[in-house]
This record gives C-alpha cells, sequence and structure tokens, in this order.
C-alpha cells in the first residue's frame, strides 16, 4: 500500500539524516527490505561505512557481511523477492570513479535471473549537480531493460533535497 511505501521512504530520510555533510556528493538514506514478509533487512546512509560509500551500497555490504559473503556475492543470499527504499535515485556514474549502485544492484540478480532486488523505490530523481541527465537517464534504463521497476514514492521530495544537499555551497 502506499502508505507503507511512504513509511519506509521516511524512515530512508531518517537514515540520510544522519549522514556527515560533504559537498562532492548527496546525503542519502536507503532501506533494504524483504517483500514477501515486508520486513526490514538492512538500512544503510551515505558515507556510514569506509570506503565513501553510498547509502544502498552501505545496504547490501551490511547483508552479505551477515550473511558471511562479500559484498560481490550478495546475490547468493538474499531473499527472492527483495526491494530497495533510497531517497535519491541509484547512481548511474559517480564522480569518484567508483562502481555506481545501478551496477551494484543488477548484479544482485541471480545467474539465473531469478532473485535479487526486484523494485527500486525512489523519493526522488538525481538533480544534476555532478552527473549529467543523460547519463541518470541511461542508469534509469539499465534497470528497467533488466526488469527492475523504478517507482517513485511522492511527497518527501522537498526534505529529501534539503538533506541531500546539506553542506554544499
Ligand atoms: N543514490 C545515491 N546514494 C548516495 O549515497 C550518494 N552519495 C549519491 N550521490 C550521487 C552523486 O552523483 C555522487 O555522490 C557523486 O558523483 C560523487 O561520487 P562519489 O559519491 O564521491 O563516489 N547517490
Ligand atoms: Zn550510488
Amino acid at each position: 500500500t502506499s502508505n507503507n511505501h511512504l513509511a519506509y521512504m521516511q524512515l530512508a530520510l531518517a537514515q540520510a539524516k544522519q549522514s556527515p555533510p560533504k559537498d562532492s556528493n548527496f546525503r542519502v538514506g536507503a532501506v533494504l527490505v524483504d517483500a514477501e514478509s515486508n520486513t526490514i533487512l538492512t538500512t544503510g546512509y551515505t558515507l556510514e561505512l569506509p570506503g565513501n560509500t553510498h547509502a544502498e551500497q552501505v545496504c547490501l555490504i551490511k547483508y552479505a557481511k551477515a550473511h558471511d559473503v562479500p559484498e560481490e556475492r550478495v546475490s547468493e543470499v538474499l531473499p527472492t523477492n527483495t526491494v530497495i527504499y533510497t531517497t535519491i535515485e541509484p547512481c548511474a556514474k559517480r564522480l569518484s570513479g567508483k562502481l555506481p549502485c545501478v551496477e551494484r544492484i543488477l548484479r544482485t540478480r541471480k545467474v539465473d535471473g531469478e532473485g535479487g532486488i526486484r523494485k527500486v523505490y525512489v523519493g526522488m530523481k538525481e538533480p544534476e549537480k555532478f552527473i549529467k541527465e543523460g547519463e541518470l537517464k541511461s542508469g534509469r534504463m539499465k534497470l528497467e531493460d533488466a526488469g527492475i521497476e523504478c517507482v517513485a514514492v511522492p511527497g518527501l521530495e522537498s526534505e529529501i533535497m534539503d538533506v541531500a544537499t546539506t553542506g554544499h555551497q
């Protein structure tokens, strides 16, 4: 139901508020959810873990760690109907050159095409500040092409933006 989505997005926003301000990224929060049982698997916020980490990346690292696999093998342990809520859409490219979250989400799918993250619930699109719209659009297309639906959860955009850009000049 839509108010369930809003509740998870509000939780993601609460995570984003814990992120240390930095002028070269956005403060984002994310919540990894098992949609089958409607239970929270992990939460994450930008820079929560060392290595200039993104919120979505933190969720996956934590879940993988809890199941004794490295993040790149999280597909082996994720529940089959996993979804992620993120205050800003998964990044398609990162100025740091690190692996974008779109790629991290794509590789949660098992080799046989089963499981992994099936839907991405987004609080708002990434503002065109670090990355051009063309790149952002190609990221969205990659997810759609892989059958991963991006669903907007409206209502928190202005608060998400305020939190995301705290610390920017
Ligand atoms: N969805 C999302 N989650 C995050 O946790 C985060 N920080 C961003 N931010 C996107 C922005 O485009 C990148 O932060 C810049 O491109 C700089 O790249 P780095 O973060 O330094 O790798 N986006
Ligand atoms: Zn990212």
